[in-house]
């Protein structure tokens, strides 16, 4: 084999110039903090599957994470009038969602046995009591004041997640963009409690169908309306996705988190975040 032309890689990262030494420069693992990112899985039982079911965990928490750093980005330029940038955001934070849609074909690879060997590991945890998850439940305007309590023993994330229980939501400041461009939108839904979940309602139909009637006139409202349902549809398809996986896996066991389990999170599949964007398609 001597004499052989095959270019070895050390030979490659020798031609390229490849820096090899990082005794004194900040490395890839230095920057990305990977020490403490990989030390963070701690199987508690003997399983092999358990990492995966960590890894898909923690992976999703941190998609979540920049997801809401896009959606607060996204819901203060939708407020400040700067829907160039809030677009950006807004389809940065659909693809982060079908992402996770495409996550749930990972842990489905993983059994009933497999998983219910792991479950009793698992204790009364739940990804019902996901922080991040229920933010960004709040603000997209599915607010619930009963889903602040499994974090009344955390005051740092129940401040966090009581803020977005608090503020408008992104449909809230949606509203009152398309008010502020003189629309017509009926005042009740401009100024009110922002705890409460939002209610659809006509006169707020009506102010979407004239953006919908005269795209021209209202381009960026129009295109607004459709980032909001591109969200909407790809949070719909991961809710049908997680709750089809939870069949798969555990049948319909009740939920380590005390709900019915498969029952609640088919109820779920009901929410409508954005109404009126739907059902003013039947009219066009
Ligand atoms: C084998 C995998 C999984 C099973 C069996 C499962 C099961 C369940 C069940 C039964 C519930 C209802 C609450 C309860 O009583 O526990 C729930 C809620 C929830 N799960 Fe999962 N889950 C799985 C994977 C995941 C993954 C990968 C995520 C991503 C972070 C996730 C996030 C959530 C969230 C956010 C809720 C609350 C949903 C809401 O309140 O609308 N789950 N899960
Ligand atoms: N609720 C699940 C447990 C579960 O899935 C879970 C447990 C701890 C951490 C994250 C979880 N994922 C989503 O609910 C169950 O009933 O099996």
């Amino acid at each position: 084999m001597s004499g052989c032309p095959v270019n070895h890689g050390e030979n490659i990262v020798q031609e390229e110039g490849a820096q090899l030494d990082f005794s004194k420069d900040m490395s890839y693992g230095d920057y990305l903090k990977l020490d403490q990112v990989l030390s963070a899985q701690h199987p508690l039982s003997p399983e092999h599957n358990e990492m995966l079911f960590i890894v898909q965990h923690q992976t999703s928490e941190l998609w979540m994470k920049l997801m809401l750093h896009e959606l607060q980005a996204a819901v203060a330029n939708v407020a400040a009038d700067r829907l160039p940038e809030a677009f950006k955001m807004l389809a940065r934070v659909s693809r982060i969602m079908e992402q996770l849609v495409h996550a749930w074909d990972v842990l489905g690879t993983m059994t009933p046995p497999e998983y219910t060997a792991i479950r009793p590991y698992l204790s009364n945890s739940s990804g019902f009591q996901s922080a991040q998850y229920r933010r960004i439940e709040f603000m997209l305007g599915n607010k619930n004041a009963a889903m602040l309590k499994p974090h009344a023993h955390r005051p740092d994330l129940l401040a966090q997640v009581e803020e977005a229980y608090r503020a408008p939501s992104l449909y809230d400041e949606a509203l009152r963009l398309i008010a502020r461009r003189g629309i017509t939108v009926p005042q009740a839904a401009l100024e009110r409690d922002w705890t409460l979940p939002y209610a659809a309602d006509e006169g707020v139909k009506a102010a979407w169908l004239e953006v919908y009637r005269a795209p021209e006139k209202h381009w960026d409202l129009y295109q607004m309306a459709e980032e909001l349902v591109d969200l909407e549809d790809a949070f719909r398809l991961w809710r049908f996705r997680h709750v089809t996986t939870v069949e798969r896996v555990i049948g319909f066991k009740r939920g380590t988190g005390g709900t019915g389990g498969v029952s609640y999170l088919r109820k779920m599949l009901d929410v409508v975040l954005f109404p009126e964007l739907w059902t003013l398609r039947t009219e066009l």
